[in-house]
């Protein structure tokens, strides 16, 4: 079977640099293509010379060079990256796995429209383990539903720029549904001064930034006498890019619909 033909966007950031990696480490894939910024220093390089290799691949912002021999493009960056970056997949007819968070409800929902006609994975962490987390919270949060306080703790490195992450608030939806409640609704997410007593429908969120944190996540039920603590850390990238080759891998048999992890690990 030949090659899956992969391009990586934001290729001289943490996860794309840790994609392009993994993807030059495994044998059903090559790397196609890859884009940053414009304004990027990297423009012009070899996506593979941060790692003193060379991959015969440069570093492009023009979408179409980036794009044309790629099958499925991995894309880490920023929302408004990404909503580009789709709308030349469309045309070019390439497949997306899209790890970027922040996206608004709109960008979500413009997502949904582009699967209709191209295959689309997108999930807030592409981890194993984190979703796993999110099949156990479901369970936990329906046991837990009456007389336990949940909140969600996040901590992240120093450059994250969204917040809560996406992960987290992936956390809040789920365990909010499974209690029969709108995340909208109850979300608190930030408490100063006079708050008044905690509002028992509410699902509270505290962020942490600092160092080179690569992800930890926490979900706390708090009852009277005990309380519950539903944790993951992450303590390298390359699990959110070994779970992107697999949602890759994943696409590669389907033409069209959106996707989360849970689908490609089986977990749905
Ligand atoms: N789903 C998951 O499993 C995970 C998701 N993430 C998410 O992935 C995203 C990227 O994270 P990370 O790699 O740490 O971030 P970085 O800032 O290290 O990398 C982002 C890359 O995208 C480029 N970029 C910035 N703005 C744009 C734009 N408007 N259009 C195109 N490219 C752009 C950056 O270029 P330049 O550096 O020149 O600005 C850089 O190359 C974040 O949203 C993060 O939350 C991260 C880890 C796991
Ligand atoms: O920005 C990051 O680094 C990460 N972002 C994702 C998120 O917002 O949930 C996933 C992971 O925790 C790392």
């Amino acid at each position: 079977m030949s090659a899956l033909r992969i391009a990586v966007a934001g290729a001289s950031g943490r996860m794309g640099r840790m994609l392009i990696e993994a993807v030059r480490g495994a044998d059903d894939m090559v790397l196609a293509g890859a884009l940053d910024i414009a304004a990027s220093p990297a423009i012009g390089q070899d996506a593979a010379a941060f790692l003193g290799a060379t991959s015969g691949v440069k570093i492009t912002a023009d979408l179409r060079e980036g794009l044309a021999h790629a099958q499925v493009l991995i894309d880490f960056t920023r929302p408004e990256g990404t909503m580009a970056h789709l709308a030349a997949c469309r045309e070019l007819g390439v497949k997306a796995v899209i790890g970027t968070t922040g996206l608004s409800d709109e960008q979500k929902a413009q997502i949904a429209t582009f699967a209709a006609s191209n295959a689309i994975v997108l999930a807030p962490n592409m981890s194993v383990g984190v979703n796993v987390v999110l099949k156990v919270l479901e369970v936990a949060a329906k046991a837990l539903k009456e007389g336990y306080d949940i909140e969600i703790i996040e901590a992240h490195h120093r450059h994250k720029v969204d917040a809560p992450s996406g992960t987290a608030l992936k956390m809040g939806e789920v365990v909010a549904a499974a209690v029969g409640r709108d995340l909208k609704d109850c979300a608190v997410y930030a408490r100063e001064g006079i708050t008044g007593e905690r509002d028992p429908s509410s699902i509270g969120f505290a962020t942490v930034r600092g160092g080179d944190i690569v992800g930890d996540h926490t979900v706390l039920f708090a009852g009277t006498g005990e309380r519950v603590e539903i944790r993951h850390q992450a303590t390298s990238r390359a699990n959110f890019a070994q779970g992107s080759l697999r949602a890759a891998r994943f696409l590669a048999g389907r033409a069209t619909g959106l996707y989360g992890m849970d689908a490609v690990l089986g977990l749905n």
